[in-house]
């Protein structure tokens, strides 16, 4: 069975699939489904995908990515939640011997990814001198949680490359100094390179959704990423920095650190270590947030600065929000 053509053609030949197995596109779940063959071609070339790969595919749908993935990487783990797709997909290349189709939601939690997924990966990555790589045209509802949660990793996939709503694209490759810049700009940046490769307009998916979107290549570097101490800490101290974007740098830090602490003693760190008190952490670059880390740790390791707390609200895949926590705009009173 080939899905080669017109996008017009692939639209009929998705369509005509999905009729057969009675499946009407679930918008609350990201069903948009990318019918532009040209453009499923972009994202499996930007991934430079090889033998040695074995891929992560989150969003099985109807498994047309999953049969070009299988073409070019060792081993393709591909996941899907609705498991009506999961049966459409199956036909297409459950019988490819370097392809595993899971039915399942891919995060456990909203901060998790689900274990069961990453032991398929473990299990895939332990045959040889193999890489993990993450390529997708990702559910919207669950894009960001599932990039920073595969960044928690101990061994995170070396690239990542995928499909995700454009405004989500902006926010991770943002410079300081711009609305988009917050947390995830942050957390992203300050472990990997991450560049848009293609913005892509809605007519190239079916349905349509309401928004551009764009392919972003997300690289990992180990020696940016190993000067993280404690990056779970980080996490959810960049995070909390970011929570009330128009506060001033101490109280943003207050926030942070959970208000466990008072000002004059955030107001001595910053001032040693050389940061305005009425700057923002929005003007700050990675290096100098990373720097303020580091300096608020060492004082306050233990004290204000204990062990984040970890949520774990159970992920249904349709509630989560596509926001990362922290980079919400916040008009609440200056500090
Ligand atoms: C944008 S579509 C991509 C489909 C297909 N890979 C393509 O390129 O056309 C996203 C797919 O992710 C699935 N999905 C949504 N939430 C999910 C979750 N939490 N875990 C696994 N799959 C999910 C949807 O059912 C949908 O099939």
């Amino acid at each position: 069975m080939s899905t080669a053509g017109s996008p017009r053609q692939t639209l009929t030949f998705v369509r005509e699939r999905l009729e057969a197995a009675g499946v009407r596109p679930k918008t609350d779940l990201g069903q948009n489904f990318l019918i532009d063959l040209n453009l499923l071609r972009v994202l499996a070339d930007t991934a430079q995908l090889g033998p040695q790969d074995v891929v992560l595919e989150v969003g099985t749908g109807t498994g047309s990515l999953t049969n070009l993935l299988a073409e070019r990487a060792g081993y393709v783990i591909s996941v899907e939640i609705d498991p009506k797709l999961h049966a459409v997909a199956k036909e297409l290349v459950g019988q490819k011997a370097n392809v595993r189709l899971l039915c399942q939601d891919a995060l456990k939690s909203k901060n998790r990814f689900h274990p069961a997924v990453l032991e398929a990966v473990e299990e895939a990555l332990a045959e040889g001198n193999r890489q993990f790589k993450l390529v997708a045209n990702l559910p919207y509802n669950v894009a960001t949680p599932v990039l920073t949660n595969l960044l928690s990793l101990e061994r995170p996939p070396v690239t990542m490359t995928a499909t995700i709503q454009k405004e989500l694209a902006d926010r991770i490759v943002a410079r300081p100094g711009t609305k988009d810049y917050g947390a995830l700009s942050v957390w992203i940046q300050s472990q990997c390179r991450a560049r848009i490769e293609r913005t892509m307009p809605p007519q190239v998916f079916w349905p349509r959704p309401k928004v551009f979107s764009a392919i972003i290549h997300i690289v990992l570097e180990p020696e940016r990423r190993n000067r993280i101490q404690d990056r779970e800490l980080f996490h959810s101290f960049i995070r909390g920095l970011f929570l009330h974007r128009r506060k001033f740098l101490r109280a943003q830090v207050l926030s942070a650190l959970g208000r466990k602490t008072d000002k004059a003693a955030v107001d001595e760190v910053l001032q040693k270590m050389g940061f305005d008190p009425q700057a923002r952490a929005e003007q700050l670059d990675v290096e100098s947030i990373l720097r303020l880390y580091g300096a608020l740790r060492d004082q306050f390791r233990g004290g204000a600065f204990a062990t984040p707390e970890v949520e774990t609200q159970e992920s249904s895949g349709e509630e989560l929000s596509k926001d990362f926590p922290g980079d919400s705009e916040d008009d609440s009173e200056k500090d």
